[in-house]
Parts: structure tokens; C-alpha cells; sequence
């Protein structure tokens, strides 16, 4: 394979922090070279978890379009689809290598709890059949398209990703849960970044661990009458600040054109928000 050396005194970027004070690296365009990334990840698998309850199915087409566009390409695919209306599934062509496996799950009224009963059903559904049919597993929100590459340079045993409406804010303006009674709870001195709960994943074992250790603290805050502000985002953020990721994601993986416009310093819009009428879409 050809490409050009790195040279010690040129940085790849001055412009971001490509590494966190841990030592993970921090993946923007232009710190990374695609091609020897897919070449070191031949062979893997990746499973791609999304949940598609209730009206969210209108999601699906673009989701997984776009995913067949720009998703790993060049690797092996699973889809996981989780949904209550499997009949609505989309028939989406697909690539070699990929294919979309439909689960049946149950829904919930509110979606505060479709959101959050997530890190349940992805965690036994890792013991069930994750750990015998792929390697990495990444979990997303489905009100979301694929528009550039996001491939093997995101693969490491745990990583998060930055959420786009808090990269340039400190400490203290996350909305992290400040109450103490929530399993939840980071105190105000405490924290890295502030991830989102719409794009996490790592290797089988370890999205295992922190879907398992999620879904219990918020089992323990429902017994004690509590949820986290920001349900399993706000339980995610927990996990990462004491289990720290191998990589982190720069909000190039999740990104918000309309309501964060294009910033110089996003080189390349990745996985995007696609609008949506909140009142509409969760309620019946
Ligand atoms: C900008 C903002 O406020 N973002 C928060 C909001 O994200 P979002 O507004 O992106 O949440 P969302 O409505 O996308 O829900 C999360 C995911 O749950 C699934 N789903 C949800 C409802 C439903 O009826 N059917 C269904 O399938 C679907 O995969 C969806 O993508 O809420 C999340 C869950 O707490 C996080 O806290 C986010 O930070
Ligand atoms: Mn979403």
C-alpha cells in the first residue's frame, strides 16, 4: 500500500484537539488515512443497532439508504432493526455482505421510555446473539441519514461521540444529571465532554457492559421514583466519565445542519439530523 509518511512536527490539525487528556484519539477529518484503516479492519463485522418504535419506521428508508451509501462500506453488515411494526420494515437494496436482520420488540407510550428501554433490549439482545454473529457494534438514533464516510476509523472496544450542541461549551453548561439521587449523577467539578445517547458503540463485549450497567442504574432510579434528565444519554455520559472511551468521535458523526449551520472547523457533515416535528412524531 502507498501513502505518504507523517511527519512528527506537522500536526495533522491545529485547529482541534485530536487527542483527550486519556490518550484517545479524537476522530475529525484529516487525522486519519481511510485506506489503512479499512485495510487493518478486513474481515470485521459490524452490527448496526436502531430502533424504529411506533410512527419512527418513517425513518427507516433513509437511515438505511444512506447507510448502504456511506456506512462501512467495504466491510461486512448487520443491521439490527428493532421495531414493534416489522411489517413496515422497508425493502431496501442492499450490498454485499449486508443484511438487515427485523427484531420484534415491545413499544412504550412514552417515548422517554422507547428512548431509554434501549440500553435493555441492546443488552440482552449482546448475550443473545451480537457476541456470536458480529465484532463491533454500533447503536444510533433512526431519525438520522448517513451523508459521508463513517467507516472503520470509528471502530475501537468503546467509543462516544461528541454531541454537536455542546463541543464548544465547558464543564459547566452540559446537562449532565445534577441531581445527587440519580444513579445518573455527575457532581459539578466532574466530566470530560458532554456525549450524545444518538451514536455509541464499541466492540461486542464492552457495548455489553455499558448497555447492562446503564439499564440497571435506571432500573434502581425507577425504584427510587427518579429519571435522568436526559434519560440514557444522561446515564451514557455517566458510564464514559468512569469508563473512559478508547476513542471519541468529533461531532462530524452526529451533526445538526439546521440548527448549527456549517461551522469551518467540520470539514465533513457525516450522520445528520433529520428534522422533525417532536409533537408529531412521538405522540399517536
Ligand atoms: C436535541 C435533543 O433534545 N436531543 C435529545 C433527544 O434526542 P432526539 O430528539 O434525537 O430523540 P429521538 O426522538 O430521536 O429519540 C431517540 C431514538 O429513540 C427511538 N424512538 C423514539 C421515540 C419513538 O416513538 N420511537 C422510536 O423509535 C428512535 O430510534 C429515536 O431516534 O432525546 C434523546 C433521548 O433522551 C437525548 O436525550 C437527546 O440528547
Ligand atoms: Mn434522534
Amino acid at each position: 500500500m502507498i501513502y505518504p509518511t507523517a511527519h512528527p512536527l506537522k500536526p495533522a490539525r491545529t485547529d482541534v484537539l485530536v487527542t483527550t487528556s486519556w490518550l484517545a484519539p479524537i476522530v475529525w477529518e484529516g487525522t486519519f488515512d481511510p485506506d489503512i484503516l479499512d485495510a487493518q479492519f478486513r474481515n470485521t463485522t459490524i452490527g448496526l443497532t436502531v430502533f424504529a418504535i411506533k410512527k419512527y419506521v418513517v425513518f427507516l428508508k433513509l437511515f438505511l439508504e444512506t447507510a448502504e451509501q456511506f456506512f462501512m462500506v467495504g466491510h461486512q453488515v448487520n443491521y439490527y432493526v428493532f421495531t414493534n411494526r416489522p411489517a413496515d420494515v422497508p425493502d431496501v437494496p442492499l450490498g454485499r455482505g449486508r443484511r438487515v436482520v427485523v427484531l420484534q420488540v415491545r413499544s412504550y407510550r412514552r417515548w422517554q421510555d422507547v428512548s431509554l428501554r434501549r440500553m435493555e433490549v441492546i443488552s440482552s439482545f449482546a448475550e443473545r446473539r451480537f457476541l456470536q454473529e458480529v465484532d463491533y457494534l454500533v447503536c444510533a438514533d433512526v431519525d438520522m441519514k448517513f451523508s459521508d464516510r463513517v467507516g472503520a476509523e470509528v471502530l475501537s472496544p468503546l467509543f462516544g461521540t461528541l454531541h454537536p450542541g455542546f463541543y464548544t461549551a465547558g464543564r459547566q453548561a452540559f446537562t449532565y444529571e445534577r441531581r445527587s439521587a440519580s444513579q445518573a449523577y455527575i457532581p459539578p467539578d466532574e466530566g470530560d465532554f458532554y456525549y450524545t445517547g444518538s451514536f455509541f458503540g464499541g466492540s461486542v463485549s464492552e457495548v455489553h457492559r455499558l448497555t447492562k450497567a446503564c439499564h440497571q442504574a435506571m432500573m434502581v432510579d425507577l425504584a427510587h421514583g427518579i429519571e435522568a434528565v436526559w434519560q440514557d444519554e444522561s446515564h451514557l455520559n455517566r458510564y464514559l466519565l468512569y469508563h473512559k472511551p478508547a476513542k471519541v468521535l468529533s461531532p462530524e458523526y452526529m451533526w445538526d445542519e439546521h440548527m448549527l449551520g456549517r461551522p469551518p472547523v467540520l470539514r465533513k457533515m457525516r450522520y445528520m439530523a433529520v428534522p422533525k416535528n417532536h409533537q408529531a412524531i412521538r405522540n399517536p
